[in-house]
């Protein structure tokens, strides 16, 4: 088996952002960021996102520079959300939450941003994807018999475009590996400006 040296550290506890970094052949290594998503009085969803996805990145910086005292890897950080009518949609706290979000968006468009944020020794460099997509109807009892899935449980607005959600998606105008947590055009552009090439 071939041994490939990380290009860069993922700052993801998301399984399907590594996943995503993988389908276009990036070697990396994951270091989390645990942070406070709360958002700030007043913040706007589009600040939110940008502001998470550069903490994110930053404070998996900050430490690989405090325990190494060394230039490190770049460091990639990403932050996903939803916005249905100006209000935010999240991850759900339970299921009456999910409950609450997806009876708004059914029959309904939403939007959905990720921020991609790269920390390098030159600073922190942003991209933010936005993509609109529309739900179709959702009755009662195919909520509850998502949620019983799983499937919605750790997902911004409760559902999951790459599984059983995709059910849902009437049709999407964006980016689909955006929806998913890591919109991989702009990510390919973030790190190849850092000199990390895909091809
Ligand atoms: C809308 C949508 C979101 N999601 C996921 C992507 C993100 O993992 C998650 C949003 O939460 P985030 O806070 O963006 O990410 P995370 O907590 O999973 O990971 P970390 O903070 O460590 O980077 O929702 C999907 O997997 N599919 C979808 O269709």
């Amino acid at each position: 088996m071939q041994v490939h040296a990380p290009q860069f550290i993922l700052a993801s506890a998301s399984p399907r952002r590594r996943e995503l970094l993988t389908q276009i052949g990036l070697h990396f290594v994951v270091q989390t960021a645990d942070v406070d998503e709360t958002p700030l009085l007043g913040e706007t969803p589009a600040a939110l996102v940008e502001r998470l996805a550069i903490l994110k990145a930053e404070t998996v910086w900050n430490t690989r520079r405090d325990v190494l005292n060394t230039p490190v890897l770049p460091v990639l950080g990403s932050d996903t959300l939803g916005i249905l009518n100006g209000e935010l949609l999240v991850k759900p706290r339970d299921v009456e939450h999910a409950r609450q979000m997806l009876r708004q968006m059914s029959g309904q468009q939403h939007e959905i941003l990720t921020a991609v944020a790269l920390a390098t020794t030159a600073g922190v460099q942003l991209a933010v994807s936005r993509s609109v997509v529309k739900f179709r109807t959702i009755t009662d009892p195919e909520i509850l018999a998502y949620w019983e899935t799983g499937e919605p449980h750790d997902k911004a607005g409760a559902y999951a475009i790459q599984g059983l959600g995709a059910v849902f998606v009437e049709n999407l105008q964006g980016s689909y590996s955006g929806v998913m947590g890591l919109p991989l055009f702009e990510t390919a552009q973030l790190l190849a400006a850092a000199g990390i090439h895909t091809l």
